[in-house]
């Protein structure tokens, strides 16, 4: 057993239009930035959560309120489940990811927690349990138990969910060669409200449409057929109630299109979008548009990334 480690979970887009819900992606800036959160994990008399990062001002006060502490007492309990011992540990978190900004922030400090929580004590649940209390969490915060940041960011790369209890995602093959360009605004979205804004149901045109759209984007992903893949890059499930939240969304987008985006979307429940672009100079373009007209405030960022295939590690 370990005595200390740390642990790395990616940011994530959620959704990428076609997939509400069902399909997410792992973030990894080019210029070699880790854009995640991190949680230490070490031994101590007694539980203590600390936290550093750049956005750790805007966690909610007291440790009990962290996610961090949540995904604690939940492994805690399934360890005894387990009839495992339980050993009091004092964990650690960088928060590096704004909170409500549509990168999987949560999910990024649940993971982080339950990767380096499952490394120390030797790996004692598989990918799969270790999901299925990472979706729990994640549930519990963002009102809905929805997998499509908690498993990007744990496998990396691009993962459709099933439905199914066991395995909750597959993996999907993503085009090597798309820069995505991304860029939070600065404001927060609580992924709650924005879900709330929702309507609980939709009109059976919309529904064949979204259906159309993500298995011709799975397909096209197998086959790797770029064209037919950008051709479907839409969101009709969200991004027509959502974009309203989103100051300078349409003027983005329009431009991002314009000017080479294969497509572009929301990420999770945002204010951060992205444009899928197929190659850098499209995405350096893109990003710089959005740096110049997207950002907001001083907390706003734009990165150009590919898909991390790495997902969670301990560093
Ligand atoms: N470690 C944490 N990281 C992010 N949010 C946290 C954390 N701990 C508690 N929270 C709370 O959980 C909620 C997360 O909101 P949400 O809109 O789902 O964020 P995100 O979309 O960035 O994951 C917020 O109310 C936030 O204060
Ligand atoms: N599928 C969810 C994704 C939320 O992602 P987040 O990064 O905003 O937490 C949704 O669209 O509600």
């Amino acid at each position: 057993m370990s005595q200390s480690l740390t642990a790395f979970s990616p940011a994530s887009i959620g959704n990428v239009s076609v997939g509400f819900d069902v399909l997410g992606a792992s973030l990894a800036p080019v210029d070699g930035t880790l854009l995640g959160d991190q949680v230490t994990v070490q031994e101590a008399p007694e539980y203590t959560l600390t936290v550093s990062g750049r956005f750790a001002d805007r966690l909610p006060p007291g440790t009990d309120n962290n996610i961090v502490t949540t995904s604690y007492h939940f492994f805690n309990e399934a360890l005894v489940q387990k009839g495992l011992p339980v050993k009091t540990l004092a964990l650690h978190l960088t928060k590096n990811l704004p909170i409500g900004s549509g990168l999987g922030s949560s999910a990024s400090s649940i993971v982080a927690a339950f990767y380096a929580l499952n490394a120390f004590y030797d790996h004692p649940f598989d990918d799969n349990s270790l999901l299925f209390m990472m979706g729990e969490c994640e549930g519990q915060i963002s009102g809905a138990v929805h997998y499509d940041n908690v498993a990007p960011a744990l496998f990396g790369g691009m993962t459709l969910m099933t439905g199914l209890d066991s395995p909750i995602c597959e993996n999907v093959p993503v085009f090597a060669d798309w820069y995505w360009a991304i860029c939070y605004s600065g404001i927060s979205v609580s992924t709650s409200a924005a879900r709330k804004i929702l309507p609980t149901e939709l009109p059976m045109a919309t529904t064949l449409t979204f259906g159309r759209q993500l298995a011709s984007f799975i397909h096209a992903s197998h086959t790797q057929n770029a064209p037919l893949a950008a051709a479907v890059l839409q969101d009709v499930i969200a991004e027509p109630y959502r974009q309203s939240l989103l100051p300078h969304f349409s003027e983005s987008r329009e431009f991002a299109l314009a000017n080479g985006a294969l497509g572009f979307g929301i990420s999770g429940s945002g204010p951060t979008v992205f444009a899928a672009c197929p190659d850098r100079a499209t995405a350096e373009k893109v990003a710089d548009y959005l740096t110049k007209h997207y950002i907001q405030n001083e907390d706003g960022f734009t990165h150009v990334c590919h898909i991390d295939t790495a997902g969670s590690r301990v560093l």
